[in-house]
């Protein structure tokens, strides 16, 4: 559905693509992940037909993306919001539905289900420059998301969303992708993505350097486990936290606990936590790793 090859781009003396390839199936949410300036947004520019490349080419279910077609088939909610400010939320969705080829009752009907989906209701007769960043990042999705495009390019959606619009947020994107839409979600936060059940695609310097199921990905990466203890933690003189780092955390501070005899009973509290998209980074950055791209 969306299938990127080669693709370069400079930027003056910035290589912001330097051999970028991905492709994302229908019905399939990958997660494009990757630190500041690895070329997340340069890629989604020209997935959606606003930048060309200086070689390489994508195509959209086998249009190039410049081409209207393509466009008609494509959403895009950029990082930062492309809205009319003056404009209630409501004539912003109306405009861009009816630049997407929307019209009357179909209109009408698109708009009524995607700010029920996204929870926007409540704002639809709101000036757009009066609501919150990320009230105003919703919106924005919910442009991408109006036409029911076959390839949606959502660039860190939900920063700036409170809990409960964000797992709104994320369940309508679920839903498009259950509906077979392609989906490349951004983000720099791991849960949303194992919330979404995205496979991942990592970038770094302009190209992606692995891509996979998550499990694939993220198995064996250390995870941790905090023990706190009342007082001193076993053999840490000035700290109440034991922190123990492996593969397999919660296992590792259950043995840690069998082995503290007297000492497991002045314990507080566990915390447990997965690894993180740092750890994966780091991982990848590392000399000796080994992964599919
Ligand atoms: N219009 C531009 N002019 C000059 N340099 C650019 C331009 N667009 C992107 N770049 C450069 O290309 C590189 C990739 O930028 P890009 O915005 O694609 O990264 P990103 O992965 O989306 O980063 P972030 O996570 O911060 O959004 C960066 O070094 C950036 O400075």
């Amino acid at each position: 559905m969306l299938h990127a090859s080669r693709l370069r781009r400079r930027f003056g003396p910035a290589t912001a693509l330097d051999g970028f390839d991905l492709t994302v199936t229908a019905g399939e949410i990958c997660g494009l992940i990757g630190h500041n300036g690895a070329g997340k947004t340069t890629f989604a520019r020209i997935a959606c037909g606003l930048d060309r490349p200086d070689s390489g080419h994508v195509l959209i279910d086998g249009a190039d993306p410049a081409r209207r077609a393509a466009r008609r088939l494509t959403g895009w909610a950029p990082q930062e919001p492309a809205l009319y400010p003056t404009a209630t939320v409501r004539d912003n969705l109306r405009l861009y539905g009816g630049l997407a080829g929307l019209h009357r009752r179909r209109l009408r009907t698109e708009i009524d289900q995607v700010t029920t989906a996204m929870a926007l209701h409540d704002l639809l007769d709101q000036p757009v420059g009066r609501l919150s960043g990320g009230q105003q990042r919703r919106v924005q999705t919910a442009t991408a998301l109006l036409h029911r495009p076959k390839v949606l390019l959502l660039d860190e959606p939900t920063v700036g969303a409170d809990p409960a619009t964000r797992q709104a947020l994320l369940a309508a994107v679920r839903a498009r992708a259950d509906d077979g839409a392609a989906i490349c979600y951004t983000t720099h936060y791991l849960p949303e993505l194992v919330d979404l059940d995205a496979t991942l695609a990592v970038a770094a310097r302009g190209r992606v350097i692995a891509r996979g199921p998550r499990e694939s990905l993220l198995d064996g990466l250390p995870g941790t486990a905090r023990l706190r203890f009342d007082g001193p933690a076993p053999g840490h003189r000035g700290q109440d936290t034991l922190v123990i780092t492996s593969p397999r955390p919660a296992e590792a501070a259950a043995h840690a606990l069998t082995e503290l005899g007297s000492d497991a009973a002045r314990l507080r509290g566990i915390d447990i936590t997965p690894p993180t998209l740092d750890d994966l980074y780091r991982h990848l950055a590392a000399p000796e790793s080994t992964h599919a791209a």
